[in-house]
């Protein structure tokens, strides 16, 4: 067998880490260096000998981890949540400076859920109407999720580019919240539930039909393809990769 991909995992204590640090101590061609969580010195993961590292931590670490890796040469996935234009695009102004390291952020690692985003994406500019309801545990700290945002910003693209005018909508008097956030003129809608891990609805309205398209993820398992994947590929990607449907060839 060739030699196995050395791998590091941040925010190993959480949710997601644990689950990850498992799927890598499970997988053949991966092998575990590091496991470290928060106020652990990133030296630990150099030390080690990690190529790659898997970021699941929190929106306010996550950003710093990259930069602090990438100089240090390692790649990353990174599933935490948080990303804007703004910090994507710090990241990929670093990289230009790094030439054949890469890094690779995804809101969603779940295949349903990255087909879910694609399928709402195509159907977007068919339809008059369309709200994302994005449905977590209530111990999540982010809201919308980024998979809402990713999936929103998406649909706004795909409206914009049919000329599609705004979504009809005649509220003139609401409680705030009610309508949900707005991202870029879609209304996203986020529901806390103990006894919820991550779910999805993408709600598209024409006059007379509905379609709806809906993602589950029951147990965090669902991310696990995802992520082994891209820790598998993102070392022959150099650069920025934002969204696993990059690596499904659904872009
Ligand atoms: N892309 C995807 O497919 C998915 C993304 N996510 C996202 O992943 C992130 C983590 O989710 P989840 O696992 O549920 O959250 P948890 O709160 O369970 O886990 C986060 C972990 O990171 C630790 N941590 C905090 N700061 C640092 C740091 N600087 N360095 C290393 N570790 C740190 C925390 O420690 P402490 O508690 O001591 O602060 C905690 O153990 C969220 O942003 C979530 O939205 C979640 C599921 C899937
Ligand atoms: O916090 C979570 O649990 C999840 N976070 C990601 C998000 O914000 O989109 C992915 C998934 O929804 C689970």
């Amino acid at each position: 067998m060739s030699e196995r991909i050395r791998v590091a995992v941040l925010g190993a204590a959480g949710r997601m880490g644990q689950t990850v640090v498992r799927a890598v101590q499970e997988a053949p061609d991966l092998e575990l260096v590091a496991a470290v969580d928060a106020d652990a010195d990133l030296s630990v993961v150099v030390d080690a000998g990690a190529q790659v590292a898997v970021d699941f931590t929190v929106p306010s670490a996550t950003e710093g981890n990259v930069h602090a890796l990438v100089d240090a040469g390692v790649h990353l996935v990174v599933g935490t949540t948080g990303w804007d234009d703004e910090s994507l695009a710090r990241v990929r102004d670093h990289l230009a400076d790094r030439p054949g390291v890469g890094v690779l952020v995804a809101p969603n690692f779940a295949l349903g859920a990255v087909l879910a985003m694609a399928f709402a994406a195509r159907a977007a500019r068919w339809f008059e109407s369309v709200e994302v309801i994005e449905l977590h545990h209530p111990d999540k700290v982010d809201a919308p999720s980024g998979t809402a945002h990713h999936t929103a910003t998406a649909i706004a693209a795909a409206r914009a580019a049919a000329a599609l005018g705004p979504v009809p909508d005649a509220t003139t008097q609401a409680l705030d919240g009610a309508r949900g956030a707005d991202v870029e003129g879609v209304r996203v809608h986020s529901v806390r539930l103990r006894g919820l891990v991550a779910h999805e609805e993408i709600l598209l309205g024409n006059a007379g039909e509905q379609l709806t398209i809906r993602h589950d993820s029951f147990d965090r398992v669902s991310f696990m393809p995802g992520v082994l994947l891209a820790v598998r590929q993102v070392g022959s990607r150099p650069g920025l990769t934002v969204g696993l449907e990059q690596l499904l060839d659904l872009a």
